[in-house]
This record gives C-alpha cells, sequence and structure tokens, in this order.
C-alpha cells in the first residue's frame, strides 16, 4: 500500500475573473520510505496539494490517502500518519518550547512522551533551548520548534512544505541530517517542496515536477538528470546571438548558457558565435544538474530573457 497516494486530484477556485485550475486530475503514489520531492515554480500548485493533504483545503474532485486512510473520510487516521511542517511561523507565545511540545504531543492522545521529546529537542540543536519562552526564540529557533511539533507524534510521512526558505545554512545542514536519519532509521516517508533544486537533488530519490497544475515529470532523480544534455557551456556577452544558437539558450542579462552534449557541440557553438562576431567572455562548460531539466520541463526560465536581447537575437 503506498505511504500517500494523489487520486486525480483536482481543485478549482472560484475568482473575479473566473475559474482558476489550481491542480488538474494530479495522479502519482509515493512508497513507503521514499524520499520524495514536489517541484514546480511559483503557482503551480504545490501549496494547494499539501493543504489537501493536510486537510486543511477540500479537493474539487479525486481523493488522497495516507496508508489507506481518506484525507477527508477518514481524516483523524490519515492526521495521525501526517507531520506537516507548515510554511509560516505560528507559535502559541505563552509555554516554553519542552511545554509546546508536551502539548502537541496531547493532542495526538499520547503521554510520557518525554524520550522522543529529548531526541527531537538535541537532533534539531535545540536541547539548550527546552525552557525558554517561546516569545524569547529567534525566527530560525522558532522554525525549528514547529519542525520538532510536526514530529512530535512520530508520523510515519513527514511532510515539509519549502522547510529552508529564508532559513540559514546551519539550519539546513540541521534539518537534513535530521530528516534524512529518521527516513533510513525508522524508514520515514519524506515528501519535500523546495526551491532548492540542488536540496532536492542531493535529498530525493523520486521527484515529481508540476507545472500550471498538472504533472510534467514523475521519474527518479537520476532519470529525470539522464534527460539533460550531458553538459552546458556557460558565457557571458553583450553580442546579440545569431538566431539559431538564441532559440537552445537560456539567457539571464548577460549570461548565455546553452545544452552541449559533448567537446565537439562546445566547438560548434564557439565557431558559429565566431562567425557572427558575438565575444564571448569567461567561458565554462559544466555538468547540467536539476535545474537544467526543472528548466526545461517547466519552461519557467523564458521570462529571464531581456526583451531587447531576444528581439535582436530573432533578427
Ligand atoms: N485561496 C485561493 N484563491 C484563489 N486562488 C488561489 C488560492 N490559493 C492559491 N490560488 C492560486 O492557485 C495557484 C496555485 O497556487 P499554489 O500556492 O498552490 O502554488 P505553489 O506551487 O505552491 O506556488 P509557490 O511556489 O509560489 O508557493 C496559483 O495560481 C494561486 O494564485
Amino acid at each position: 500500500m503506498p505511504a500517500v497516494s494523489f487520486q486525480n486530484v483536482s481543485k478549482t477556485y472560484a475568482t473575479s475573473r473566473g475559474d482558476l485550475h489550481a491542480l488538474r486530475s494530479v495522479s502519482f503514489d509515493i512508497e513507503p520510505g521514499e524520499f520524495f520531492g514536489l517541484l514546480g515554480p511559483n503557482g503551480a500548485g504545490k501549496t494547494t496539494l499539501i493543504s489537501i493533504l493536510a486537510g486543511l483545503a477540500r479537493a474539487t474532485e479525486g481523493r488522497i490517502t495516507v496508508h489507506g486512510h481518506d484525507v477527508q473520510t477518514d481524516y483523524q487516521a490519515a492526521r495521525r500518519q501526517l507531520g506537516v511542517v507548515p510554511q509560516e511561523l505560528v507559535f502559541d507565545p505563552f509555554f516554553n518550547v519542552r511545554e509546546a511540545l508536551r502539548i502537541q504531543s496531547g493532542y495526538f492522545g499520547i503521554r510520557h512522551n518525554d524520550d522522543w521529546i529529548d531526541e527531537l529537542l538535541s537532533g534539531l540543536g535545540l536541547a539548550d533551548k527546552a525552557t525558554a519562552n517561546m516569545r524569547q526564540l529567534s525566527g530560525g529557533m522558532k522554525r525549528r520548534v514547529l519542525i520538532a511539533q510536526a514530529l512530535v507524534h512520530k508520523p510515519s510521512v513527514i511532510v515539509l512544505d519549502e522547510p529552508t526558505a529564508g532559513v540559514d545554512v546551519e539550519l539546513r545542514q540541521t534539518l537534513w541530517q535530521f530528516v534524512s536519519g529518521l527516513n533510513k532509521r525508522l524508514g520515514s516517508t519524506v515528501l519535500l517542496t523546495t526551491h532548492y533544486l540542488e536540496e532536492a537533488e542531493a535529498l530525493c530519490s523520486r521527484i515529481a515536477m508540476l507545472k500550471l497544475g498538472q504533472v510534467v515529470a514523475l521519474e527518479s532523480t537520476s532519470a529525470l538528470l539522464a534527460r539533460a544534455a550531458a553538459n552546458v557551456l556557460r558565457f557571458k556577452t553583450d553580442t546579440a546571438l545569431p538566431a539559431d544558437i538564441a532559440a537552445q539558450a537560456r539567457i539571464t542579462g548577460r549570461v548565455v548558457q546553452l545544452p552541449a552534449l559533448d567537446a565537439r557541440a562546445v566547438e560548434h557553438v564557439l565557431s558559429r558565435l565566431r562567425e557572427a562576431g558575438v565575444m564571448p567572455e569567461d567561458i565554462e562548460v559544466r555538468k547540467a544538474d536539476l535545474e537544467d531539466v526543472f528548466l526545461d520541463l517547466t519552461g519557467s526560465g523564458a521570462s529571464a530573457i531581456p526583451a531587447q536581447q531576444a528581439l535582436k537575437a530573432s533578427v
């Protein structure tokens, strides 16, 4: 039985400008013990999908189950299996850290949870903050407490929605070490959404990519990476590119990036540039990464092309 099963999930918002289809028949399963990445550009529908999974919003159509429990009709059982780390900092200012975690355990009917609470506190770098009042904690420390709260009932499925957005490097490392440990040691299933594609590449064994509410890729991370051209040629220039080169390029300001299978492809591009009188600077060849695949599949790099350069390039 899958840990999480999304079955033809659609969500339509009625807006003043008509219906907005935030999710269109999204279907995929996450198997127990997987470290799964859900990626997509802004507005793709990731948060909507996770809100429905967590019981915070209702699907217009379709259903989601967690270890076989429907998140709508069997909410309590589904919720018991889920640990959802929210994006926003919401906390109760009246308690200290340990109290907050004990109260959260109580919500799930768990008593005598201090051994696990101690493990969470030390694993998340909060051991010396156990008696600190929530009000006194810095933003980064509050975020750690939120993560601990989400895990206090030892959920079998951990859901992390942009957990490292605006978070310092130290917390990112602590969080990944701890969550990877739970994934390996306890076999916890992890569903992660992130904008940091290098994190997804390093952590996730399988990835779904959403674009405008639809699944555009669902593959192992290694299969996704294999889709990319082996290498990327990167250089800077102020000169307009010939149209055939511009058509394949990802252009951000002065920086041009082009897929290049091998050394011959690199030579071909450089000779085309020479013929066209383009002077490339700071030339480098790097291995393609998940970001290249992501931009190819979601097309979210197109807006980065300055109008003037794109216009010149098409002449
Ligand atoms: N309550 C709402 N009412 C109307 N439209 C909404 C509502 N919530 C989300 N949307 C729209 O649904 C679409 C999907 O939004 P969602 O927040 O799920 O995307 P996302 O992939 O999480 O984006 P981001 O990476 O920016 O968080 C967007 O077009 C968004 O504007």
